[in-house]
Order: structure tokens, then sequence, then C-alpha cells
């Protein structure tokens, strides 16, 4: 099949079409709203556990908080009057001592609680949107880049986590150690408090300033990350021909671009902060320098105890704190709404391809299915203004075995796309025994009709399992039998651990050849009752394509059997022939009447001859 899938989707570039596109701020706005709702549903099965969150933070901070106050005790009344003894200075630091360490629990418990619920949370999200990925219609991944899918599910539900871990604990515990700050103030000295207070306003203007700037710098650096990860992500899965083109000083040329832009979005997005930060430090100070002038000057004057004063300065540094940490996590959640964004523009796409209802769906067995396919005036394309096959009609009988040559881009593999439900017909129907394919759920759909591509999918992981596809109730003996049925076994034999052998990713330790006859396995093992060749016999050379051969005669005994070969040589023994150009079958019949008939078929044989591609036609 002509690889369209990897052009459009570098042409489409890193990113994933969002689903309010370049649209306005408010509908951005709205869009970030509504992800942010969703994925805060998650949150609402660990509502008790929040609210012990909740509750330990507010133990926590009050026994944090109450430090001072005992010291302030200490001073005003005992030391500063003189009226102290040995034995309440002990009581004090015990009392002291408690606090911390009953501070000491609950935060820890606190931690502890926070982490495992959000990690519970994030694992969900990764599960549902994985299994969500793996459900969608291949339009989808026409549309969205591999690499920003790896993204989405590694680095973007990351930052979720660290909203729930950092940005809410800091929402909880900070913003509670603000309002009890202020209380605390307020019941040592008012009007000393509505001073401190002043800043409050300029810290709001300077938090509004930097907001946009912030959320840019973020967005920047994010969509820069995913696209470097895009970028690594496609050039390794084709390095293969990066070196035989010799592209390696050109790939590294585009590597480098996309590695400054990202290193230099980092490089602003770290800036803005830092400014961002330090204001607060400098309004932080500021804000001290006046405590210590007026409550200076008020203690001269004798209207402000020292004890106050001394917890006063503690309560401006432990407020300045939660108002940094609470700014700090702004800019985290900032990311994490561009990420709950991301991953919620895919979570809220529906497949293109639906299972049907429960009460449209057919209940026939896979196993019972004869094998008659019929397309009944079927026009597709892959895009609304292209149309590819139109108004096609196209029958096969059970057990027949029908062969589909043709130019390239002429069709062919669409057409088998169509009859999997990779894709939905625009017009007409598709019907197996007479039922239409959409009435089928898609997993009985994929168990009737058994595809062999040319480039087999190997996954990681033993050669069993991969015969087997990870399914336990297929037996070791079952998936042996298939092997030796296809004549792998002899192969497989002489690979150190045997059927125990474990394949890296892709298979890539095999031969294209010996990952074929293991796809081929894993057909024998499935039993469809509908089988289709793509190409499958492209990669291997005259005597395993031999072997191949004898096992597909096998194998295709009693069923629906469609190849599609450029060679001819593994075509023309099939019982019907048909030849596509543009979307359109020109001619079909058997091989000696396609000859007979001087067409396309028989320009098509002879330029192979000519071309002394004899095996290729003789078989
Ligand atoms: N996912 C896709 N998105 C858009 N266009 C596509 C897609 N897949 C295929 N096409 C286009 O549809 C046409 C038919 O492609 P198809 O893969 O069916 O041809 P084919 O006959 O199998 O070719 P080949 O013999 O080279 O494998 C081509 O013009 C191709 O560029």
């Amino acid at each position: 099949m002509t690889d369209r899938n990897a052009e459009v989707r570098s042409d489409a570039g890193a990113q994933a079409p969002s689903r309010h596109g370049s649209g306005s701020d408010a509908g951005a706005d709205q869009s970030k709203r509504t992800s942010f709702k969703a994925m805060m549903s998650y949150a609402q099965p660990h509502k008790w556990a929040f609210a012990g969150i909740f509750f330990c933070s507010l133990l926590g901070i009050s026994a944090d908080l109450l430090q001072p106050y005992l010291v302030k005790i200490a001073i005003d009344d005992h030391l500063a009057i003189g009226q102290t003894s040995v034995g309440f200075l002990v009581q004090l630091a015990a009392i002291f001592l408690g606090l911390a360490v009953i501070s000491f629990i609950f935060t820890y418990v606190q931690n502890n609680l926070l982490q495992h619920v959000g990690q519970n949370i994030v694992s969900r999200i990764r599960k549902d949107l994985f299994k969500h990925i793996s459900k969608m219609s291949m339009s989808f991944f026409d549309r969205f880049h591999i690499g920003s899918l790896v993204t989405n599910v590694s680095s973007d539900t990351e930052t979720i986590s660290s909203f729930f871990t950092q940005v809410l604990l800091s929402l909880i515990r900070d913003g509670m150690m603000l309002v009890l700050i202020i209380v605390f103030m307020f019941q040592l000295d008012p009007v000393l408090a509505g001073y401190s207070l002043i800043v409050l306003p300029v810290i709001a203007i300077v938090a509004v300033l930097f907001r946009s700037r912030l959320r840019r710098a973020y967005q920047n650096a994010r969509t820069r990350l995913s696209r470097l990860i895009a970028f690594t992500a496609e050039n390794l899965s084709g390095m293969f021909l990066i070196q035989a083109f010799h592209q390696e000083e050109e790939q590294k040329k585009r590597f480098k671009e996309q590695n400054t832009l990202h290193l230099k979005a980092n490089i602003a997005q770290a800036r803005s902060n830092v400014i961002f930060n330090r204001t607060f430090d400098i309004l932080g100070n500021a804000a001290l320098v006046m405590m210590v002038w007026l409550g200076g000057r008020a203690v001269l004057g004798e209207s402000l105890q020292v004890g106050v004063l001394y917890a006063f300065i503690s309560y401006i540094r432990q407020f300045f704190q939660p108002i940094n940490q609470i700014t700090m996590q702004w800019n985290t959640f900032q990311s994490t709404t561009v990420s709950m964004d991301r991953i919620w523009n895919i979570l809220s796409t529906r497949p293109e391809v639906a299972d049907p209802k429960p009460g449209n769906a057919s209940t026939l067995e896979p196993r019972n299915v004869m094998g008659q396919i019929d397309f009944n005036d079927v026009s597709f394309g892959y895009r609304a203004d292209r149309p590819l096959i139109q108004h096609m009609n196209l029958h096969l009988y059970p057990g027949e075995m029908v062969g589909i040559v043709g130019t390239t881009g002429a069709g062919k593999s669409t057409l088998i796309s169509l009859l999997n439900r990779f894709y939905d017909v625009n017009q007409g129907s598709i019907e197996i025994d007479g039922i239409d394919i959409r009435h089928f759920p898609q997993a009985n759909l994929h168990r009737i009709v058994g595809l062999i591509q040319q480039e087999p999918f190997l996954f990681s992981g033993s050669i069993i399992d991969n015969v087997r596809m990870f399914r336990e109730d297929i037996t070791r003996e079952q998936a042996i039998q298939a092997c030796r049925f296809v004549g792998a076994h002899a192969m497989i034999s002489r690979l150190p651990q045997g059927y125990d052998t474990r394949l890296s990713e892709r298979g890539s330790g095999l031969s294209a050849g010996e990952r074929q006859l293991i796809s081929f396995a894993r057909i024998v093992v499935f039993q469809p009752r509908v089988l289709i060749l793509d190409e499958a016999t492209a990669n291997l050379d005259s005597h395993t394509e031999q072997l191949v051969q004898q096992a597909l005669e096998s194998v295709s005994q009693g069923r629906t059997t469609i190849v599609i070969a450029h060679r001819l040589s593994t075509v023309m023994h099939a019982d019907r022939i048909l030849v596509m150009e543009n979307g359109e079958i020109v001619e079909e019949g058997s091989h000696q009447k396609l000859i007979a008939a001087e067409g396309v078929y028989a320009d098509l044989y002879t330029h192979a001859r000519e071309a002394g591609n004899d095996s290729a036609i003789s078989g």
C-alpha cells in the first residue's frame, strides 16, 4: 500500500489539528474550560481522599502557624516583664516541639495521600487515553501525528500528574495558609495587619500583567518539545532510509534547527519565570521593610509589644512563601491546561468507524461465515473533494481466490481497507454473506477477515506471543502447529531460544521473509473465513515464496482469498484476476482469458517478460 499516511502526516506538521483550530481566544478559553472540567471528573471518585488531604493540611498548617504565636506569648507575657521560670520555659519548649511533630506527621500523611491519589488519577487518564487511541479509525491516524500522540500519552499526562500532586497541593495548602496567616495577623493587631495587606492589589496587578506572557512562553515551549519528539520519532523509524540515502547530515541539520528552537523556547520560558518570581521576592522584601519600619516605630512608641512585632515579622515572611508558591504553581497550571486541552482533544474525538448499536448488530458467528463478498455501488475518497472509487460493483464467491493487479495508486489497497472497515464507504455498501459490514461488531469483522500486509508488524515479545497475539486461550501447541503449517518451524527452531526467542521492536532481529512467515502463522492460528494478502510475498526470496505459496494454497482452501500483487506469478493461478486502474476495475477474468483479450493485463504481462522478470511471471 502506498504510504500516503506518512506524507500526509508530515505535511500536517507535528501538531494535531485542534478542535478549535486557530479560532478566537474566547473559543480556546471555552475549550480549555471544558477540558478542565472533563479532567477534573477523574478526581471525583477520590473525594474522600481529598477531604482527608484538606483536613491534614489544616492541622499541619495550624501547628506551623501557632509556633510564632507561642514565641510571642513567651516574649510579651513572660520574658519582657521578667516573670519566667525554668519550668515554664521547658513547658513552652515541649509544646513547641509537639507542634513541630504534629506539623511533620500531618504534612507527611497529606503528601503521601495526595501522591497516591494524583498518580492513580493520571494512571487512569493514561489508560483511558491509550484505550481510546487504539479504538480510533485509520482516518484519525492520518490526521494525528504519531509523535504528537506519543507526547500526549507520555509527557502531557505527566504534566497533569504534576497538577494533581503539586498545583492542587499548593492551592489547598498554601491557600489555606494564606487565609490563616491573615486571620492570625488581624487577631494580633488589626492596624498593622491592614498595612500588610496593602501589597495584595500590587500582587494581583503583577500576576495579571504576567499572565498572558507566561502562558505564551509555556505554550511555545510545549509545542517545540512536541515537534522535537515528533521529529525524533519519525527519524528513528525511518533511520534505514536516512542511512541508505546518506541523509544523515541533512537530518542532523534539521534536528539542530528543531533543537535550537526548543532551546530558545525553554530559555524564554525560564526567563519569564525568573522575572515573575523575583518580582514577588522584591514585593515580599518591601513588605518586610515596611513592617520593620512601622512596627519598630510603634514598639519605640510603646504602642506595640516586641513579641507582637516578632510574630508579625514571622507571619509576613510566611505570608509571601505561599503567595510565591501559588504563583509558581500558576506556571505549572498554565502548562496543565494546555496538556488537558490536548488530551481532551483526543478523548473527545469519536471514532469515525463506529460499532453497530446492540439492536443493529449481526449475531452471525465468524466461524459460520461462508465468505460471499459484495461491493454494492461503492463510492469512496480519502477526501470529499477527491473521489477515488466510484459506483463500484464487485462480487466474490465463497471459497474463490481472486487476484488484484494494477498500477501503483490504482486503489487496490484501498479496496482492502474498505473491506476491513479501516474507513467507511461514502456511498453504497459492502456485504459479507449478505450482511452490511457496518452491522458486524468490529472485533467480529476482524476475526472474519484476516489481513497480511507487505510489512508485517511484530511486537516486542517472544515469537510464540507474536504468533498467538498475546492471547492466552490459544495454546502453545496450536501456535507451533501453525508455524509448521506455513514452513516457519525449521527457521524458528534454529533461533537460540526457539519459540521463546524475544523479538525487539517490530521484530527487527529477523529478516523480512522470516517476519512474513510468522505473520502467516498468525493468520493460520486465527482461521479467518476471508483471507487477504496485500503484497504479502513481495519481500520473500523465491525459495521462501514457494514455501509460502504452498502454505497459502492450503490455508486458502475453503476460504475466500484476495491476493494483491505486482508480481503476476503470484496471482496468475487465481480463479479470477481483477485489473484496476484509477479506482476502477477495468478487466476481469482468468489468466488465459485476460491474455487472450490483449488488454491491460496482457500489456502488464508482456512488459514483465520484456523486463526479463521471467521468474516473476512464470511462477
Ligand atoms: N490515507 C490516505 N490518505 C489520502 N490518500 C490516500 C491514503 N491512502 C492512499 N491514498 C491515495 O489513494 C490512492 C490509492 O492508493 P492505494 O494505496 O489504494 O493504491 P494501490 O493500488 O494499493 O497502490 P500500490 O500498488 O502502490 O500499493 C493513491 O492515489 C493514494 O495516494
